[in-house]
């Protein structure tokens, strides 16, 4: 095995399977009760536990019927207690990804590592987040658990670093790799040293997070609640998390399961974004120590010329074909996804075969929240929203430096620099209607040249807009508050979170009908559609161009209009949080079928706020 540890396992995590307490006071005691006897079985089987990795498949298999009959014996008495409420374990997961916010971010991949795994844990179900250790955070302990996994052709040892927070286990893999690359700040430096630029270990950089990914549940020994502590069941699902986490499946096969660890686990791939999906050199296979069995599934023939075209390995097309389902972000995606080439980035076809399924992202309404939000100086919700607006815009045009007027309608954008978002595609609708009556604010980071054209906007419009090239969290807050519209004129968009943030700030999107765009904004009710706009990157079509600047002027004509108060209520009463995903979720995961797995309950989403959860270098 190449993968080794040195941790210590003790008590068993499919003893706490399910369990049913009241929500009054007096069934405090006999969860107390349910408690101590829970512990004692514990340590009754702590002892076995010890040598867990040594047993048999069939002394494995014995314990998990003890487990699982203490489980029925518990649910019984509780039963007798008339409970209330039910805390249950339905499964046992862990979501893999690059970026875990807010740890870690650049983008949504680590809005979404951030806020659906909270929703999964108040559904009851016990959950793990892995993600590198990029920082020295200062709510995250170091584990003391080392293992040691072969990259390339070193070994490496690697740390977990853990924190426990809205009942989710953070787990940081720690080692150089990913440390001494993306010092300082986490927004940035994840893939490369600049944006467009990737570090040419990132290969080995990702093989490491996916092996200690699938180290990790087995290694480490979390009692983090009283309902879930010790090292995870081996029946898990992973949740690899876009192509850097592609190697789990294969890891899994290749590594495990012919030695009988995790002979049950399941992998679920989901896709955020198939414009990027890890494409190298053929040769390049042995970098991933993996058998030659699994060569065809990285086998892919490059039509693109950029950098060249011909035989390469592709880390997505092995993901989806090793993984056990494949998922994206939303429906409409997923549609797209399977009906051509462009859309499927030429992976349409082995999507066709895998099939996939789309749900719709959810938002954090807990970081999104007008009534709380730390960074607004006025807080508000739909009643007040109309007031609170127009202050808002006003602190708005202050800080960017804009006539200060909330007269004049205001049309933000947010997002990452690349061609995916259309910011050229905006620029030049801009000169079509700003000289209207209309400001504009545009926050973005990303390639260099569209960095470029967003400060050229104060110049060419000194009284009418402004471009801010920087990751700014504060200020993405302020214009999601203050502005009137949100823009997001992209050439696709798996789901898209900025449109959802806008919503439940009463803040009107105006949309390229595109992926989640679709499936999130409703024309005329919720938010404007542009119509689909051409996917081809390399030029920007003045057909899309003249679809921004029609609907824009479109809607700034409902500007002071009942019409758009009305929209605005609209959008502030949908429901916009992980809650609803999360059972969708949920029904996908079950499907899978991993052993012990059980539907969850109907929780809240919402955990307790955990403002120290940021972290801060
Ligand atoms: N300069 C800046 N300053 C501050 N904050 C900034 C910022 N630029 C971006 N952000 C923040 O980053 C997030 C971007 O969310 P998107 O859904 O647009 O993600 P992205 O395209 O990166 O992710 C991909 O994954 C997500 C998740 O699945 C999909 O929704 C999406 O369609 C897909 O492309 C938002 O929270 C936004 O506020
Ligand atoms: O959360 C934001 C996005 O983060 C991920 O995208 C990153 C991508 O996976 C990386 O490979 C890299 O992309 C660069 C690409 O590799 C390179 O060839 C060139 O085309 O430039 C790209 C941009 O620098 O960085 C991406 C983040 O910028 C995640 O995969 C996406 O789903 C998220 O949207």
């Amino acid at each position: 095995m190449t993968a080794t540890a040195s941790a210590s396992a003790s008590a068993s995590s499919f003893a706490y399977k399910a369990m049913h307490v009241n929500n009054g006071m007096a069934s405090r005691y006999e969860l107390k009760a349910t408690l101590t006897k829970i512990r004692s079985l514990e340590s009754k089987l702590s002892m076995t536990h010890k040598g867990l990795r040594s047993l048999n498949s069939v002394d494995e298999c014995r314990i998990r019927r003890i487990a699982k009959v203490t489980t029925q014996q518990r649910k019984f008495k509780s039963e007798e207690a008339r409970p209330s409420r039910t805390i249950v374990c339905g499964m046992t997961m862990s979501f893999v990804g690059m970026e875990v916010g807010p740890w870690s971010k650049t983008g949504g991949l680590g809005d979404v590592l951030g806020g659906l795994p909270p929703a999964m844990v108040a559904n009851g179900h016990r959950v793990m987040t892995i993600a590198p250790r990029y920082d020295q955070y200062k709510d995250a302990w170091d584990t003391g658990v080392i293992v040691e996994v072969e990259v390339g052709d070193r070994t490496e040892k690697v740390r977990f670093f853990h924190c426990y927070k809205r009942g989710v286990d953070r787990v940081f893999v720690d080692h150089p790799m990913f440390l001494e690359k993306v010092w300082g700040k986490t927004v940035s430096k994840i893939y490369g040293p600049i944006a467009g630029e990737d570090y040419e270990d990132n290969q080995l950089r990702f093989s490491l997070l996916c092996q200690a990914a699938l180290e990790a549940p087995r290694v480490l020994n979390l009692s983090s609640s009283k309902y879930f502590s010790g090292p995870y069941s081996e029946d898990i699902i992973f949740i690899a998390n876009d192509w850097h986490t592609a190697l789990i499946p294969c890891y899994l096969k290749s590594m495990y399961k012919p030695r009988g660890i995790y002979k049950s686990a399941k992998v679920a791939f989901c896709i955020h974004n198939i414009a990027y999906q890890g494409r190298f050199a053929f040769a390049d296979f042995s970098l991933l120590n993996l058998p030659d069995e699994f060569k065809s599934s990285f086998d892919f023939i490059d039509g693109y010329d950029k950098p060249v075209k011909g035989r390469k390995i592709n880390w997505m097309k092995a993901g989806i074909i090793e993984s056990d389902k494949v998922l994206t972000v939303s429906p409409y995606y997923a549609q797209e996804l399977v009906s051509g080439i462009d859309k499927g980035v030429e992976l349409d076809n082995i999507l066709r075969n895998s099939g996939i399924t789309g749900i719709v992202n959810g938002m954090d309404v807990q970081e999104w929240n007008p009534l709380t939000d730390k960074y607004i100086a006025v807080k508000y919700d739909a009643s007040t929203v109309m007031a609170a607006k127009a202050l808002l815009k006003e602190v708005l045009q202050a800080e960017v430096g804009l006539p200060v007027d909330r007269s004049i309608p205001v049309i933000g954008f947010i997002g990452r620099l690349e061609e995916q978002k259309g910011s050229d595609i905006l620029v030049a609708a801009i000169p079509q209607f700003i000289r209207g009556n209309v400001q504009m604010v545009v926050l973005g980071t990303g390639k260099k040249l569209m960095e470029k054209q967003l400060e050229q906007l104060e110049i060419l419009y000194p009284d009418k807009a402004r471009g801010v090239a920087k990751f700014n969290v504060p200020l993405a807050h302020m214009i999601i508050a203050g502005a009137d519209f949100i823009l997001v004129p992209s050439r696709f968009e798996p789901c898209g979170l900025i449109q959802l943030h806008a919503m439940r700030y009463g803040t009107i999107p105006i949309v390229a009908s595109t992926g989640g765009l679709v499936d999130t904004v409703k024309e005329g009710f919720t938010g404007f559609q542009m119509g689909a706009f051409n996917v081809e990157c390399d030029a920007v079509d003045p057909v899309d161009v003249s679809a921004v600047a029609t609907t824009v002027k479109r809607a700034l004509a409902t500007h002071g209009t009942s019409a758009l108060a009305e929209m605005i209520q609209n959008c502030m009463a949908q429901d916009l949080s992980w809650k609803g995903p999360a059972k969708k979720w949920e029904e996908v995961l079950l499907s899978l079928g991993v052993p012990g797995s059980e539907p969850g309950i109907d929780g809240e989403e919402i955990a307790p706020l955990t403002k120290e959860n940021v972290a801060t270098p």
